[in-house]
């Protein structure tokens, strides 16, 4: 009799151990693995229908300031309720395939720890100037002047304020209510889930940073359906160009692994209803891309800008963006 009890207690104590085990691994698994693992037995058929409802219920794992869901209205949801893609509220340096990071675990808003959100500069230049505004930036102050952008100048890693300042609108994530939403043409989209007003900052564009050779190796691997295993690719090239028309900068940002929710805009032909704004701070070596509201955004509506004009391949991706300029072939410059 003895011997049963403690066989009991043994086997609820490697149950319960099981139990933590799965919990703290399921969340870095892949959908294909996710499924795989939950047809095995029902305590992970159960856990993971958990880690599937938190990745529903947030695309920034708890990084960002507020949750921004997925919706998926196709087909009373029998596809795909989410994207999956490694998250990242930041430009970030090259990642390598075997990255993992947890997502839909209960611990999923600590991920970065005591620091917080990670720097937004990924390279800073030692030694710069910048402001040394003692009670906040205003019209005084060194950024705001400095080449008279407003929108593109911000205080920096080589200024004395701190991150509360004023002039560091698109350092601090997302602050408005946003969703992604599914469309059976366009596939996931991302939408405003509040009104924004004209003027307001969005989010930035995040992902892998990127030099234009890598760039152009990836876009060779995205342009052939084929190979790239059904991704949907977010390599984003913004070139900055001189009055004299010539390329000065350009910027090579790839967000299909690892990115933030920037990576689900659609394109618009007629511009959308985002600016693209190339934001420089001091200090820092690189520009950081930003998106602010061009006008004021109705709750529920899409978020859009341009991916740009060139059409060169007439059999290129069909556009749905259904805007009354709309070219019908999504642009395809060769990067
Ligand atoms: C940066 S991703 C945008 C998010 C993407 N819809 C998704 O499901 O992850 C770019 C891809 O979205 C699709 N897309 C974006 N804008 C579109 C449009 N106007 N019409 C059709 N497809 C579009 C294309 O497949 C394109 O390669």
């Amino acid at each position: 009799m003895e011997e049963r009890c403690s066989k009991k207690i043994i086997d609820s104590q490697s149950e319960e151990a099981f139990l933590r085990c799965a919990t703290v691994i399921l969340p870095y698994l892949n959908p294909a693995e996710l499924a795989s693992i939950s047809s095995t037995c029902k305590t992970l058929y159960q856990i993971s229908k958990l880690v599937t409802s938190r990745r529903t219920s947030d695309a920034s794992r708890g990084i960002e300031n507020l949750p921004i869901p997925f919706l998926n209205p196709i087909a009373g949801g029998k596809s795909e309720p989410y994207s999956y893609f490694i998250y990242s509220p930041t430009q970030t340096a090259r990642v390598g395939p075997e990255i993992r990071q947890p997502w839909g675990s209960d611990g999923d808003a600590s991920l970065y720890g005591k620091e917080g959100r990670p720097d937004p500069f990924l390279f800073r230049v030692e030694g710069a100037s910048g402001c040394d505004c003692a009670r906040g930036c205003g019209d005084g102050c060194n950024c705001l002047t400095a080449d008279g952008f407003l929108l593109t100048r911000e205080c920096g890693p080589s200024c004395s304020c701190d991150s509360m300042c004023g002039n560091r609108v698109s350092q601090g994530g997302v602050m408005t209510r946003l969703k992604i939403a599914k469309d059976e043409r366009k596939g996931w989209g991302l939408f405003a889930a509040e009104l924004i007003p004209s003027g307001q900052f969005v989010c930035e564009y995040a992902g892998e940073l990127l030099s234009t050779k890598e760039a152009r190796q990836r876009q060779q691997t995205y342009d052939k359906p084929a190979s790239n295993g059904h991704v949907t690719p977010a390599l984003l090239v913004v070139k900055e160009h001189l009055p004299s028309g010539n390329t000065c900068m350009r910027i090579n940002i790839d967000a299909t692994r690892i990115g933030n929710i920037a990576r689900f805009i659609n394109h618009s032909c007629d511009g959308g209803n985002l600016d693209t704004v190339i934001t420089r701070s001091s200090g820092a070596l690189l520009p950081r891309i930003c998106f602010f509201a061009s006008r004021n955004i109705q709750e529920n509506e899409e978020l859009a800008f341009s991916y740009g004009d060139v059409r060169l391949d007439p059999n290129g991706q069909p556009c749905f963006c259904s805007s009354s300029c709309c070219a019908g072939i999504l642009p395809s410059e060769h990067t």
